[in-house]
């Protein structure tokens, strides 16, 4: 009998005691290498959520060393604080850097930590998005604006607007007029053609994105926020997109007026490129625009997203503070007169006070708490004994470092003169992050800004924001920056 009782015993026992030793030779990572580190607790298995950590972090260490060290679940992960090596990591040594940590199984090749596919896809899609590319696409996304202003206008008599849907809804409209040239509001619903399908099938899979909750946000991998259903579904979902599309660009006959979409403008980059070498073989550029596209769509679509959260946060913000408010209307209207009232791409260009707004509002709401990347090889940190080990998950805190105020006095304060231009020049190029940096930023950047300078240009033109009750703003600020979507009521008056 007792041999029995013994024998239970150490059946429990040994395993406890592996575990015990397993789990302390992990944990004792950080302590082996020298590297300050918050110590693993019990919030390691109760998920304590990953911005808290980075702030503690931060919070604890900014001031005495270059990086420090997090347990991520159980994963070693290094945050970077100083923000000279921030720009080490991000920009001067990239190639030391390049990949980001794959959290997913990501079918979007653009996430995909295959170095060599990121760099054939990135190649290829960058120009589309240079300046003189979002000029020509500056028509359709002022269109999209109309039918904000115009879907606003109903709410002119309501007490309150709830902007969620309506900063939704513009987001889905000018990804389809921008990427796909086609029309989500004014479409005729009642035959089902080609089009319509298209339009349909990306009409259920944006919506499905665009109110997906930001909770599942994972660090570094900021452009794909997408729940496990919509995930399983986005493979087949490409491969039926991708065919209808084909059938619609085959549409556009050679002779048809020239479109403005980002399709377009592929297939005119991937002609200009064949054009050297062979004769111009038109269906295989535009099977290839397709693809490209399709396979990046889940960070098109999440880069909408994106652009719809921050016009939100951007309505509220001015909502919330008359004075600035009433600064960036002053801008708008006088740019506007020396413009004779043409609202073009180049007049935007000068409504320099609107590009700070959304700049702060940018740093205020970063969509990315961190950024990550992944170390090729050992890494030895310059003027430090420190060493990052290859294949070790490196993450540059944006949040703490837009909250440090430090850098951004009352960081909570919605301040737009922190980014007049001599300020700008004072402070640390990597102190400002919402696109990430270097050449693996977001391609998307001059895209999404001008989506939201656009539709705030149409709207202050013409009404005021007036804010309505805080709901308990403050507490939830102060605690995680985020903001409760009720936040999102504002009043709308006419000018
Ligand atoms: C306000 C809106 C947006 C913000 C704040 C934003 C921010 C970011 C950030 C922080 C990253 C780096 C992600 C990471 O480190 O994992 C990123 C990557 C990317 N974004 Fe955006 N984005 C926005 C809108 C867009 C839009 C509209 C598009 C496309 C039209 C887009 C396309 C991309 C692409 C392609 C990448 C991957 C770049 C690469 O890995 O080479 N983004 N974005």
């Amino acid at each position: 009998m007792a041999w029995r009782y013994a024998f239970s015993i150490s059946g429990v026992l040994i395993p406890i005691s592996l575990l015990y030793t397993y789990y302390r030779y992990k944990f004792g990572y950080f302590e082996r290498r020298g590297i300050p580190h918050i110590k693993a607790d019990i919030n390691i298995f109760l998920k304590q959520p990953t911005k808290d950590l980075l702030q503690s972090a931060y919070n604890t260490f900014r001031n005495s060393t270059p990086i420090a060290g997090v347990f991520l679940s159980t994963t070693p992960v290094l945050v970077i604080l100083d923000l000279e090596l921030v720009k080490r990591v991000l920009v001067d040594d990239f190639a030391s850097f390049s990949d980001r940590l794959n959290l997913e199984n990501s079918s979007d090749l653009l996430h995909a930590t295959d170095n060599k596919q990121w760099q054939a896809i990135r190649r290829k899609l960058t120009p589309c998005f240079w300046s003189a590319k979002m000029n020509l696409m500056f028509a359709n996304v002022c269109k999209a604006a109309e039918n904000f202003l115009d879907n606003s206008e109903e709410f002119l008599k309501s007490v309150e607007v709830d902007f969620k849907p309506l900063c939704t809804r513009y987001a889905a409209n000018a990804l389809m007029r921008c990427v796909f040239g086609l029309e989500l509001d004014n479409a005729d619903e009642s035959t089902m053609t080609l089009h319509l399908r298209i339009k349909d099938l990306l009409k259920r899979e944006c919506e499905a994105r665009l109110s997906a909750n930001d909770n599942n946000m994972l660090p570094g991998v900021c452009c794909i926020k997408r729940t496990h259903a919509q995930t399983v579904s986005a493979e087949s979902f490409s491969v039926e997109l991708e065919t209808l599309l084909f059938a619609a660009v085959e549409e556009r006959s050679e002779g048809s007026p020239q479109h403005s979409d980002l399709i377009q403008i592929l297939i005119n980059l991937l002609a200009a490129e064949q054009s050297d070498s062979a004769v111009v073989n038109r269906r295989e550029c535009v099977f290839q625009a397709i693809h490209l596209v399709t396979q990046s769509l889940s960070t098109l679509l999440s880069g909408f997203a994106h652009s719809a959260n921050i016009l939100m946060h951007c309505l509220n913000e001015l909502a919330r503070n008359d004075e600035v408010q009433r600064a960036l209307r002053q801008n708008i209207t006088s740019v506007l007169q020396s413009y004779a009232q043409d609202f073009s791409y180049e007049a935007m260009g000068h409504m320099h006070y609107l590009d700070q707004v959304v700049a702060e509002a940018l740093r205020k709401h970063p969509v990315a708490e961190a950024l990550s990347r992944l170390s090729l090889h050992d890494y030895h940190i310059p003027g430090t004994a420190l060493t990052i080990e290859r294949n070790t998950c490196v993450l540059v805190p944006v949040q703490a470092i837009h909250y440090d105020p430090n850098i951004y006095p009352v960081p909570a304060q919605f301040d737009p003169s922190r980014f007049d231009a001599a300020t700008v020049m004072a402070r640390h190029t990597c102190a400002y992050l919402p696109f990430d940096d270097g050449p693996r930023n977001c391609m998307g950047k001059r895209l999404s800004k001008m989506l939201i300078k656009v539709a705030l240009v149409k709207l202050l033109h013409v009404r005021r924001l007036k804010e309505i009750a805080r709901v308990e703003r403050e507490s939830v600020n102060e605690e995680n920056f985020r903001m409760d979507t009720n936040e999102f009521r504002i009043k709308l008056q006419s000018i």
